[in-house]
C-alpha cells in the first residue's frame, strides 16, 4: 500500500515537473557581467530551468556557449543588443543585473544617474515582450530602479505589482552568515529575517525575531555589519567592482524559490522589496518584508511583526531614507519616459 502510494507520488511528481517545465524559460539582462556570468552558471545548474536566455550589450554569446556545455539539460542561448526582444520573448522569469557597480567611496545612490536609464530601458523591453514575466531587479540603487520600472510597466498599462521585485536576498544570506559566525552555528539553518530596503540604513535586521539576543556594542557591530555588508566586498575588491559572487548565489536562490512556488509548492516565504500595504500611510510605496510566493508572483506580504525598541528605531531611520529613494526613482520615469 505504501509502496503503492510512493509510486504514485512519483509519477505525479514526474507529470508535474515534466508540464512546468515546459514554460520555465528564464532570461539574464546583464548576462555578460561580474553577477550575470555565475548567476547564468547556477541557472543551468538548476533542473527547474528548461531555457535560459543571456542577453548583454556585450559578451552575451560567449557566455552562452561556454553554460551551454553544462551537462544539464537546458537550452542556452545568448542574445546581442539586438535581440533583446527575442531574448525576453516567452520569459517567465527576468533578472536584470545590468548596470555599472559601486567602486570604494561610492553609495548605492552614486549609480542612480547610470543605472537608472539602463534599468528603465530594459523594462521598457520587458514591458513589451513579457509583460507577464516575473521581474527580478538587482541593479542598483534597487530602492529606486524598482519604482522605475514599475513606472514603466504602468505606463505601458501592463503593471503587476505581484510580479515586480527588487532582490534583496543578499541582505538575508549576510545577516544569516554573520550570526552564525558569532554563535558558531551551522549558516544553513539560520534564516534571519530582514526588512526595509537595499542600501546602508534602509537595511534593516530583526535579529529578535530568531530568537538571538545580542547587546550593545556586539548588536550595533551586528546591524552594522548587515547594512554595510556590500562595502566591505566593494573595499575588498579594491575598485574592481562589488559583489558579484555571493549576489549570483542570493539571486539563483530567488529564481528558485519563485519556480517552485509556480510549479505548485506552498509555503515558499522570501524576503523582497516589492509593491506593499505595509507603509502606504506614511508614503512608502514599496518595503522589503517577507513575502509568501505563489503562481502568481507575490501570494501574500507578511508584516513586519513584533519587533524591539531598538528595531523600531532602525526602522523609522529606513523609512525616512526608504521615501526619498522610491520619490526619487519615480520622478525620473515620470520625467524621462
Ligand atoms: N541587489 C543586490 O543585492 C546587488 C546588486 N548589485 C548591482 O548589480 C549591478 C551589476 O553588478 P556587476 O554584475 O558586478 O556589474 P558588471 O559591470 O560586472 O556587469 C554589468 C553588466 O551589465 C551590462 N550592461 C550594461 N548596460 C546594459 C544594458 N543596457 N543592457 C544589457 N546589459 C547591460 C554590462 O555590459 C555588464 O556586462 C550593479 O548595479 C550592482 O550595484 C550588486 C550586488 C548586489
Ligand atoms: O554594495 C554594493 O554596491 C552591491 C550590493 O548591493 C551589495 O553587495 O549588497
Amino acid at each position: 500500500m505504501f509502496a503503492a502510494r510512493q509510486a504514485i507520488g512519483t509519477i505525479q511528481r514526474r507529470a508535474f515537473s515534466v508540464s512546468a517545465r515546459d514554460a520555465s524559460k528564464v532570461a539574464v539582462l546583464g548576462a555578460g557581467g561580474g553577477i550575470g556570468q555565475p548567476l547564468s552558471l547556477l541557472l543551468k545548474l538548476n533542473p527547474r530551468v528548461t531555457e535560459l536566455a543571456l542577453y548583454d550589450v556585450r559578451g552575451a554569446p560567449g557566455v552562452a556557449a561556454d553554460c551551454s556545455h553544462v551537462n544539464t539539460k537546458s537550452v542556452v542561448k545568448g542574445y546581442e543588443q539586438a535581440d533583446v526582444a527575442a531574448a525576453l520573448k516567452d520569459s517567465e522569469i527576468v533578472l536584470i543585473p545590468a548596470g555599472v557597480p559601486r567602486k570604494p567611496g561610492m553609495t548605492r545612490d552614486d549609480l542612480f544617474n547610470t543605472n537608472a536609464s539602463i534599468v528603465r530601458d530594459l523594462a521598457k523591453a520587458a514591458a513589451e515582450h513579457c509583460p507577464k514575466a516575473n521581474i527580478l531587479i538587482i541593479s542598483n540603487p534597487v530602492n529606486s530602479t524598482v519604482p522605475i520600472a514599475a513606472e514603466v510597466f504602468k505606463a505601458a498599462g501592463v503593471y503587476d505589482p505581484k510580479r515586480m521585485f527588487g532582490v534583496t536576498t543578499l541582505d538575508v544570506v549576510r545577516a544569516s552568515r554573520f550570526i552564525s559566525q558569532l554563535k558558531s552555528t551551522d549558516p544553513a539553518s539560520e534564516n534571519i529575517v530582514v526588512v526595509g530596503g537595499h542600501s546602508g540604513a534602509t537595511i534593516v535586521p530583526l535579529l529578535s525575531q530568531s530568537g538571538y539576543n545580542l547587546e550593545g556594542e556586539q548588536l550595533d557591530a551586528y546591524v552594522k555589519r548587515v547594512q554595510f555588508g556590500g562595502d566591505e566586498v566593494v573595499q575588498a575588491k579594491g575598485g574592481a567592482g562589488s559583489a558579484t559572487l555571493s549576489m549570483a548565489m542570493a539571486g539563483a536562490r530567488f529564481a528558485e524559490s519563485l519556480l517552485k512556488a509556480a510549479q505548485g509548492e506552498k509555503g515558499v516565504i522570501e524576503p523582497t522589496f516589492v509593491d506593499s500595504p505595509l507603509y502606504k500611510d506614511q508614503g512608502v510605496d514599496f518595503f522589503a518584508s517577507q513575502v509568501e510566493l505563489g503562481p502568481n508572483g507575490v501570494e501574500k506580504i507578511h508584516p513586519v511583526g513584533q519587533i524591539t525598541d531598538y528595531e523600531q528605531k532602525l526602522l523609522d531611520a529606513c523609512l525616512k531614507d526608504l521615501k526619498g529613494n522610491i520619490e526619487k526613482g519615480v520622478k525620473f520615469a515620470k520625467e524621462n519616459p
